[in-house]
């Protein structure tokens, strides 16, 4: 078991370990984050999993119930979040209610954001599970949803109370899922540990084979840097940008794509894109590049786009990213594998010239 302290205003943990589900409720009784407690999740996990776990919560005696919404990313906007909400309201949440965000990075930023606004704000925990949720989308507090112009534009900075992680989940998620997830990881490698980009290099096979340990060694670290960054800049006035790199041109990609990309890979080509824009910039040398698209090869995961998206619309969504500043964002670039450098003036004939050497038309 791992245990790790995001210091945000309030603070939290994070538990790591194979099979907590099966005395969540114990724990929940004993924490006691609400008087009820409402369990959101998506139509699939709902009847892959997340039916059991109410059962199980309602036989431990816990009052709860269940809220779900089809999955996808195209869910995740404003019409969802009301008609949780009304459905909550309809159920007779009050203040004193709490939400169980049970599911993907979807699931968490959806659950997340009607938690911080509904009655002007109750408890939650993240349960996630997905590769990337357990990673990423349950850390840190960003929640949120999308619009037609662009990614995350609705959304609040407000932390779960606790983020309850079961790998053991993952044996259900299909390889493709795993994938969105570990470029998330491979993230964490560029822009703040060589080490941990090191070991994906070494250990991507038993890492794809889901092997407990290596994948309880890249979840904690992943966990660990974000716990530290966001614990350092909890709402993104500088440093958690970091967290971004691969994000501006990703988002851009999935925004494009009309969510038909998936965010993880979105974030691989855009990682690639970042890189490839370092090297113009004169940071780093082409060798980099070449290392991070063969560990992300070797992961599964793309480094040229499958869809063929229009430049103009790519360069459109980047004029709404939330780093913008005139209408134009700052880019999260390298300078070395761990080593990040904010740059705001990136011409974009470069940002045009390399979002259609990966394949935009
Ligand atoms: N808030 C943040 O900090 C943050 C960070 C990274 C990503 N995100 C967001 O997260 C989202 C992507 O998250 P995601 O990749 O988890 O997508 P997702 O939530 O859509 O989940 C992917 C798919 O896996 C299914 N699923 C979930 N758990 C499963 C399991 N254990 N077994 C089988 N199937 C399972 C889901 O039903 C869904 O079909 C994007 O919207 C992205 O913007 C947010
Ligand atoms: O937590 C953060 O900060 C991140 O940027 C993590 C990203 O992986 C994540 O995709 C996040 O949702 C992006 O947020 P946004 O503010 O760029 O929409
Ligand atoms: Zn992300």
């Amino acid at each position: 078991m791992k245990i790790i302290k995001v210091r945000t205003k309030p603070a939290y943990e994070i538990e790591i370990r194979g099979g907590l589900l099966t005395d969540l409720a114990q724990d929940l009784k004993d924490r006691g984050y609400g008087d009820r407690y409402f369990l959101i999740t998506d139509s699939n996990v709902r009847q892959l999993m997340a039916e059991d776990l109410l059962e199980m919560l309602r036989e431990a005696g816990l009052p709860v119930e269940i809220l779900s919404f089809p999955a996808g990313e195209a869910s995740k906007n404003m019409a969802t979040v009301v008609e949780l909400a009304r459905k909550m309201v309809q159920a007779g949440a009050d203040r004193r209610s709490a939400i169980v965000a049970f599911g993907g990075g979807v699931t968490g930023d959806i659950a997340g954001f009607l938690a911080s606004i509904y009655m002007r704000g109750i408890a939650y925990i993240q349960i996630p599970t997905t590769l990337l949720a357990q990673v990423d989308s349950s850390v840190g507090g960003k929640t949120g949803v999308d619009l037609p112009e662009g990614k995350n534009l609705l959304g609040t900075f407000y932390q779960p109370r606790r983020v309850y992680i079961d790998y053991a989940v993952l044996g259900l998620l299909p390889l493709r899922e795993i994938r969105q997830g570990l470029a998330e990881v491979v993230k964490y490698g560029m822009i703040k540990s060589q080490r941990l980009f090191k070991y994906l290099e070494r250990h991507s096979g038993e890492i794809m084979q889901l092997e407990p340990e290596p994948l309880e060694h890249i979840i904690a670290e992943s966990c660990r840097i974000k716990a530290w960054v966001v614990s350092k800049d909890e709402k993104e006035a500088g440093l958690r940008r970091i967290l971004n790199f691969g994000h501006t041109l990703g988002h851009a990609f999935e925004a494009a794509s009309a969510w038909r990309l998936p965010h993880g890979e979105a974030v691989a080509v855009g990682m690639v894109a970042a890189a490839k824009i370092s090297e113009k910039r004169g940071l780093i040398s082409p060798e980099i590049t070449h290392r991070l698209e063969n560990l992300l090869t070797s992961l599964g995961l793309p480094v040229r786009l499958a869809l063929e998206l229009p430049v103009s619309e790519v360069l459109t969504y980047l004029r709404s990213d939330k780093k913008a500043r005139s209408q134009w964002p700052v880019f999260v670039l390298v300078r070395d594998i761990g080593e990040t450098v904010f740059d705001p003036e990136v011409p974009e004939a470069m940002v045009k010239e390399v979002a259609e050497e990966l394949g935009c038309r």
